[in-house]
């Protein structure tokens, strides 16, 4: 008999949170690097955040290069989402962020979403690779989207933020 488990759907659903959640922190450093100055890009943190979550894979006994395929999208959207506000507020400043986040404490927050996202990858498993992952994908997407309330841009980062989730 084939293995029996959730349906794919509800197993890509932490899957999708903690993206939306892992996106919603683009918005904070953001703020903190135009205050700082910062540029967006952070190679050597982004090194530490790939070998934590391979670290997390092998612990898990998921699989690290899902794992790191996954990540370096996460990681691409979150730039999306940082250059974009940078766009925004160098054309209108007057829209600039009233706050200076501080980037530890965010790095902090990424740092406690990194394992639980590796955590519900290795969860969903062979659903990954289930002919309606894809399917059950999008419609988590459309959910946590409309929950949130993404604007477009939101939602593109999401779904980029997904793209190797299924194979
Ligand atoms: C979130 C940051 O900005 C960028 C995105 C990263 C990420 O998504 O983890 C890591 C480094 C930066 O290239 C950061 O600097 O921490």
């Amino acid at each position: 008999a084939p293995p029996t488990g959730p349906p794919v759907e509800t197993a890509l659903a932490p899957v999708v949170e903690l993206s939306a959640d892992r996106l919603a922190t683009a918005e904070l450093m953001a703020a903190a690097k135009w205050h700082s100055g910062d540029p967006v890009e952070a190679p050597e943190r982004e090194e530490t955040v790939l070998a934590q979550a391979e670290r997390s894979a092998l612990d898990l006994d998921g699989d690290p290069a899902t794992a790191l395929t996954v990540m370096r999208d996460q990681i691409e959207a979150n730039k999306v989402i940082q250059r974009g506000r940078h766009a925004q507020w160098y054309a209108r400043p007057e829209q600039g962020p009233e706050g200076a986040p501080d980037p530890t404490g965010v790095r902090a927050e990424l740092d406690r979403i990194t394992p639980a996202l590796v955590g519900a990858l290795t969860e969903a498993g062979a659903g990954l690779s289930a002919p309606d992952c894809e399917a059950g994908l999008e419609r988590n997407v459309r959910r946590v989207a409309a929950e949130r309330g993404l604007d477009r841009r939101g939602r593109a980062a999401l779904r980029m933020a997904l793209s190797s989730v299924c194979s």
